[in-house]
Formats: structure tokens, sequence, C-alpha cells
């Protein structure tokens, strides 16, 4: 499906799953501006992009989503650039159980404030033209590991947010789609920090544990969570889904009971 003329942001956009989402939004003709905290590897991801898909469709803006005054310049700036804003994908994230508030900051609260952004850039409730907002969270939020307690609370924060905010948007008729990814473990550089002190903390002598969930339950490429993701954004009759992609089932939906409140 063309997503010619809609305009995406795309957080932690210069590496990993967030670099895979990026390319797949320019393969169906999207604006796209790659948002990330790294200047060297976003401006060589951007050279990369612009030799395969041309120049003008994807931007980069250097930006900690931690900050954020810089989250808000962020926006504007993407708006300022493409004309308006269709699709936001708060994808940036860390895992720092030694700096474990640092991990609060990006993992949940940046993902909170990107989404108010987003619905300041295109609810219906503010004169915008409507869009889909895709938070990633985690398999950490359905099984958790003793190797990354704060991670795990950041990604069940991000599931509990989203399905609230889903809800609100359906009934406030904000005309905004929004819903919560989860992957099981992919190929990134992030697994690669598993085995570092400076980001576990005291956690890292759980790290077998963690290096045995992998082994059992397998490792997933960033191109199926991009696929996944573009379900998410073409398919217009989900709202408020909580998509999960594992190795054993593909990309699927954790379904809940009705509310009885
Ligand atoms: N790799 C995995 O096994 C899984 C990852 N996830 C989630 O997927 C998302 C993306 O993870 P990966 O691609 O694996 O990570 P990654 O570490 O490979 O890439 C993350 C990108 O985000 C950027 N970033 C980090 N902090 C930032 C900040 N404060 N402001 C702006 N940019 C920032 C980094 O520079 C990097 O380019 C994260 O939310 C992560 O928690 C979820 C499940 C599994
Ligand atoms: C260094 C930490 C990197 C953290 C990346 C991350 O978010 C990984 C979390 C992954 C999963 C949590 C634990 C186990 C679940 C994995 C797969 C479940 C698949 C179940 C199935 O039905 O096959």
């Amino acid at each position: 499906m063309s997503l010619n003329g809609k305009v995406a942001l795309v957080t932690g956009g210069a590496q990993g799953i967030g670099r895979a989402v990026v390319q797949s939004l320019l393969q169906s003709s999207a604006k796209v501006a790659m948002v990330d905290l790294n200047k060297d590897l976003g401006e060589e991801c951007k050279a990369q992009l612009d030799a395969e898909f041309g120049e003008g469709n994807c931007t980069f803006i250097e930006c900690d989503v931690a900050n954020g005054d810089a989250l808000r310049d962020t926006f504007q700036n993407t708006v300022d650039q493409f004309g308006h804003l269709d699709i936001v994908i708060n994808n940036a994230g860390i895992t720092n159980e030694k700096d474990w508030e640092k991990t609060i900051q990006v993992n949940l609260t940046s993902v909170i404030k990107g989404t108010y952004l987003a619905l300041e850039h295109m609810s219906k409730e503010n004169g915008k033209q409507g869009g889909t907002i895709i938070n990633v969270s985690s398999m950490a939020a359905f099984m958790h590991s003793p190797h990354q307690p704060v991670y795990t609370a950041t990604k069940h924060g991000v599931i509990g947010f989203t399905r609230a905010m889903a809800d609100a948007a359906i009934q406030g008729d904000y005309g905004v789609r929004i819903h919560a990814l989860c992957p099981a473990f992919v190929d990134t550089p992030l697994l690669q920090s598993v085995e570092d002190e400076d980001n576990m903390g005291k956690f890292v002598k759980f790290k077998d544990d963690f290096k045995r969930s992998m082994s059992k339950f397998g490792v997933l490429q960033p191109s199926l969570i991009a696929e996944g993701m573009m379900r998410l954004i073409t398919d217009t009759s989900l709202h408020g889904a909580v998509m999960k992609i594992t190795c054993s089932k593909g990309i699927h939906f954790h379904t809940y009971e009705p509310m009885s409140a």
C-alpha cells in the first residue's frame, strides 16, 4: 500500500528496529523524519537513505527524546519541513538498570510526551486530520526477566498508557489510531548490552538466565518488526491493538477480557 503524501516521525530511527521501519516507510513513499540522539549515525544513515530513495524524502533530526523542549521542537521542525504529520512511532528505548531513572525517562516519560505531542499535531480535537501512533513496548511486558526489572516496568507502563489513550482517542473522536507493539528478542545492538555491567548494574549476574531465554525463544530480524508496524499503520480497522511478534507465532495480537467496570 502506498503512503504517498503521508509524513512519519520515528524516534530512535538511526539504528535497529527504528532504522528498519524508516526504510519500510520510505519504500511505501512516505516522507520520514528520522529522530535520534546519535548524530554521526543519523547523518550516515540519512546519506544512505538519500542515495537509495532520493533527496527530500527523509530528514534527520538530532534530538534526545528525554529532553521535553527538544522533543517539542522536533515535532514542530518536522511539520515545518513536510507540512503536516500523519504517523508517529515512539520507538527510542534503552536498557540501563544502573541509571534506572534515565530508563524510565526515555522508555516511558518520553513515550507519553511523544504521544501528547503527536495528538497536538494530528488530533481532530485540535483541528488536524487524524493519524496513527505506535508506541514500542516489548514481550518483557508479558514475560519478565530478573535481568531487567526497571526496563520491564517501563514496558508494562507503555502498554497501560497506550491502551488507555487508545480508548480516550475513540471516545473523544480524535481520529487517531493508537497502538502498542511488543517484539520478543530482536537482533539489534540493544541486545549486546546484556552482558554489560555499565548497563545492567548488579542485575548483570542474571545474564545467563536472559541468554537461556534468548536461545529458547529465538531472535527476530528487525525487518519483521517493521512489517508489523506497516500492518498497524495501513490496516484502518485496527484501533488500540496490542501487537506481539515472536518467533513461534510471528505477528499476532494480544487479547484481553472485556472490561467489567
Ligand atoms: N532489540 C530487542 O530485542 C527489543 C527491543 N525492543 C524495543 O524496541 C525499541 C528499539 O530498540 P532497538 O532497535 O533494539 O535498540 P537500538 O539500541 O538498536 O536502537 C535504538 C536507537 O534509539 C536511539 N536512542 C536511544 N536513546 C535515545 C534518546 N534518548 N533520544 C533519541 N534517540 C535515542 C539510539 O541512538 C539508537 O539509534 C526500544 O524501545 C526497545 O526497548 C523491544 C523488544 C525487543
Ligand atoms: C539487554 C536487554 C535487551 C532488552 C530487549 C527486550 O526488550 C527483550 C525482551 C524480550 C522478551 C522478554 C522475555 C521473554 C520473552 C521472549 C519471547 C516470548 C515468546 C513466547 C512464544 O510464544 O514463543
